[in-house]
């Protein structure tokens, strides 16, 4: 017999997920199961429905079919019991109140409802809290005259006040100086290195590659990709080849195997099926300073996978025809 243990218990479950708005389906029949302890990125376009995923996650949004199941039970009842923690993409912080206040505020409600359950003893200390946060020198600040970085790090120790199993991050970092940006990850990996479950959308593909453990890749309410960031980047054949240019760029695209390239910053990036081929060309034609050969970037399989890469195509294909 299987004995199923915390690590390899499911934190997630969507099983035949549908979600429409009107003539809109939104997600089509999502299948995902994410493991209890792990760190996982969820990626998609614009309009890929991430956003209602999560909603349904948490219970905000009911689906038209199949079953979400969080931590074993509905979505509503491990939210009510303040087992998961979120930070949803909008809402500003109250005023008037201190972070010291707001957060005492939230605690307390959350230590009611935890007693509810039997789960009071596991919300931390106030203190502990905003030190996990990093954000104890904010204590005494109002709350709305935040900077951007400090608000998202108080909403995060907002969204940790009930001590909880799953945190769920809505593009955490959007709008963010790459300073803020890492400290936020910063406090985020505290928590997944204490055994939390984070599950986050981003629209920064190197923050999945840096901080999930596992990459879901959305595109029009289906999964089109599920592995680690080098698994993913495996799904694109082909390498880039990359070099300086000494001059105006020569004709990159007839060179053999390169199948698409780009030109910026005085270097060239050619992506290729034939990397050995398109390298003794470069060599024949004198192109080989700073040359480097690399497997596809997140990026690049991203915008395979998806019909981000489809659209960005159409886009150049309209330009050029201009
Ligand atoms: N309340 C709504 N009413 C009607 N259509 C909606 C609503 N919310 C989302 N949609 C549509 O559902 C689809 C999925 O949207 P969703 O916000 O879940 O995507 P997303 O991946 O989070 O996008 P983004 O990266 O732009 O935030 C889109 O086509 C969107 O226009």
């Amino acid at each position: 017999m299987t004995v199923q243990t915390t690590e390899t218990a499911s934190a997630v479950e969507f099983a035949g997920v549908t979600k429409s708005y009107g003539a809109v389906r939104a997600v089509d029949g999502l299948d995902l199961r994410l493991v209890r302890g792990t760190s996982v990125a969820l990626l998609g376009p614009n309009g890929a429905g991430k956003s209602t995923t999560i909603g349904m996650l948490l219970g905000l949004l009911q689906p038209d079919s199949g079953t979400v199941t969080l931590l074993g039970t509905t979505p509503e009842q491990a939210v009510r019991a303040g087992r998961v923690g979120a930070m949803p993409q909008s809402g500003r912080l109250i005023g008037r109140v201190t972070v010291r206040e707001l957060l005492g505020f939230v605690r307390l409600a959350y230590a009611k409802k935890t007693k509810a359950v039997g789960r009071a003893a596991a919300v931390p200390a106030l203190g502990e809290l905003m030190e996990a946060a990093r954000i104890t020198e904010l204590a005494g600040r109002k709350a709305d005259q935040l900077s951007g970085g400090q608000a998202q790090r108080v909403r995060f120790a907002i969204a940790m006040a009930g001590a909880p199993d799953l945190v769920v991050l809505d593009e955490p970092t959007t709008g963010l100086d790459i300073e803020a940006r890492r400290e936020l990850w910063t406090v985020v990996r505290g928590y997944a290195d204490r055994g939390g479950t984070v599950l986050f959308s981003t629209h920064y593909l190197e923050e999945a590659d840096d901080h999930a453990d596992r990459i879901v890749v959305i595109d029009r309410g289906r999964v089109v990709a599920d592995g680690t960031s080098d698994d993913i980047k495996r799904r694109v054949p082909g390498r880039t080849v990359s070099f300086d240019l000494a001059g105006p760029a020569p004709s990159l695209e007839v060179l053999p195997g390169v199948v698409s390239s780009e030109v910026g910053g005085g270097r060239a990036r050619l992506h290729t099926t034939d990397s050995d081929a398109t390298v003794l060309a470069l060599a024949e034609a004198g192109c080989i300073r700073n040359l480097e050969v690399a497997g596809a970037r997140l990026e690049e399989a991203f915008l395979t996978l998806t019909h981000a890469g489809t659209a960005r195509a159409e886009i150049r294909a309209e330009g050029g025809a201009r």
